[in-house]
This record gives C-alpha cells, structure tokens and sequence, in this order.
C-alpha cells in the first residue's frame, strides 16, 4: 500500500498540490483523473520520489520515502514498475533486449535466467514471437505491451503508469487496460494510474482520486461516480453528451431495481 499523507508542494509562489492525502491499495487498479494542470503528474513524481515535497509524507507500506537517502530510494525504485506516455522503448534495442533492459542493469542473473523471465512476462502480455523485432517494426498496441513486459520484468510490488492509453485506439486501449489490471491482481500489485481515458474509469476503476487545481476533489469507485452528486466532478466526468446519457440510463435502472425491490412497480 502507498500513502499519502498531508501532501503540498509549491512551485515559487504557486501551490500546485494542496494537503493531499489518500491510500492506494494493493491488488486495486487506483487511478488519478482530473483536468489538465490539476496536478497529477506532480503527485505522481513524488510518489515515485522523482520530486521533493514541501510538506507531508509518501508511505510505501508504513516507511516514508521523503526522509530516505539516495540509496535507500534506489532500493526501492527496484520493487517499482514503470510504464510510461508514449512507451520509452530504446530503438536501437530488439524487443526482447528492451524488456531484459531492467535485470542487466538490477541482477546478476545468467543470460538464460534472464531470457527465461523475458519470455514468460512477453507470454503474458500475449506477445510471443516478438523478442527479435524493433520497435520500429511493431505497432503502437504492441509496444505499449512491450513497455509493459519491461514494467513488470522485475515482479515490481508497485507499478505506475502515465497515460498508458495514449495513442491508441479504444480497442487496443481496452486490451491495455485488460492486461493492466489482470496483472494487478494476479501479483497483488499496488497500481497507480494516471489516466484522462473515460472507459479506463468506468471500466477499471476500482479506486479513483479525482483531482481539481491541486486538491483532492473527490474520491471513491467507478460504481460511486454513477451517483455522485460532486458537481466538479460530474462536469469532468460528464463531459460528453454519451457519458451524459449513460449516467441518466444507469440511473433509471437503479431506480426501477429500488423500486421492484420495494415491491413498486417501474411506471409509478
Ligand atoms: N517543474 C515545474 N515548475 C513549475 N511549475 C510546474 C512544474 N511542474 C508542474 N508545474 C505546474 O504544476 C501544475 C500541475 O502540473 P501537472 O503537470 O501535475 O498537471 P497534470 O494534471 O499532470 O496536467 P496534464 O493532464 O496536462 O498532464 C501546473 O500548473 C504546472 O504548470
């Protein structure tokens, strides 16, 4: 689990993160929505400890990464997955040495333990017969799997990941997401997302932090967001007229199941 705790972070005189506070929990797909410039790519460089705080405290299972040393970070940092905007797969890397990447650098493992873990994580992001294309010559779904397969190479306990659907289309998207998540519980990962993709929130979003000009504006479920009455955040959610028009449809079959549940019937 990653705590956050009392969080503020100021840039001069501009205060761009204001006591935030929440928990993300392990085995849960936790995303962070919110306009742009609200300031999710800052809380998520400092839960990753890529940026000092002014004030508060990051938990990573009770400990605070604000007040460890350089070494103890870089310690860390190994039980950290990252995927990130856009892939950042070296180019002039085949697939396979991409994603064996993080255990040259962080193991002493012999090559054939290395390529054994390599085949088994691109297996499970259903990419076999991959390992020796480039980047280049594979596409943007599937490099999103490759950076993926790197992300988790290392059996991280924590994976964050920026906009991991940018540039893709929904389908592919949703695959993304699929997979996301599936590893989530299957390894009990502690999962951060940061994500402006509506089907990502109301599909995965087992726990959601809803950000507004660097407060916390809200928090809770994707089922939550159907009913919230936060009108901020309605305006962000319900932006679209489609979106618009499913929070209306899924409110009326709430309803209609309250009332046949009251023993009501739906034309009352
Ligand atoms: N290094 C920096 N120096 C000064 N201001 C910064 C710095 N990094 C971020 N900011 C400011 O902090 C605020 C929050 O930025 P942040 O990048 O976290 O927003 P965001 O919610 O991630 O936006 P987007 O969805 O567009 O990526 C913005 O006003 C931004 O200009």
């Amino acid at each position: 689990m990653i705590e956050i705790k009392n969080v503020r972070k100021a840039f001069g005189e501009k205060v761009v993160l204001h006591d935030v506070s929440f928990k993300m929990e392990a085995g849960k797909t936790n995303l962070i929505i919110g306009t742009s410039g609200s300031g999710k790519t800052v809380l998520m460089k400092i839960m990753i400890g890529l940026m000092s705080v002014d004030n508060g405290q990051v938990l990573y299972e009770g400990e605070d990464i604000v007040t460890m040393d350089e070494k103890e970070l870089k310690l860390l940092r190994q039980s950290v997955g990252m995927l990130f905007q856009g892939s950042a797969l070296f180019d002039s890397k085949t697939v396979e040495e991409n994603v064996m990447f993080p255990l040259d650098m962080f193991t002493k493992d012999n090559y054939a333990t290395k390529l054994k873990r390599v085949n088994e994580v691109l297996d499970r992001v259903n990419l076999k017969d991959a390992n020796k294309k480039f980047p280049a010559e594979i596409s943007g779904g599937m490099k999103k799997r490759v950076a993926l397969a790197r992300a988790v190479v290392q059996n991280p306990k924590y994976l964050f990941c920026d906009e991991p659907n940018s540039g893709l289309d929904p389908q592919t998207s949703l695959v993304i997401d699929k997979l996301i998540k599936e590893i989530t519980t299957e390894f009990n990962i502690t999962t951060v997302v940061n994500t402006h993709d509506m089907n990502t929130v109301m599909e995965y979003g087992d726990h959601i932090v809803y950000m507004y000009q660097g407060t916390k504006q809200w928090e809770g479920t994707n089922k939550d967001i159907i009913f919230s009455k936060d009108e901020k955040l309605n305006a962000f959610i319900f932006a679209s007229e489609f979106l618009e028009k499913a929070k209306e449809m899924s409110m009326m079959e709430a309803e209609a199941a309250l009332r046949s549940r009251s023993g009501q019937s739906y034309k009352d």
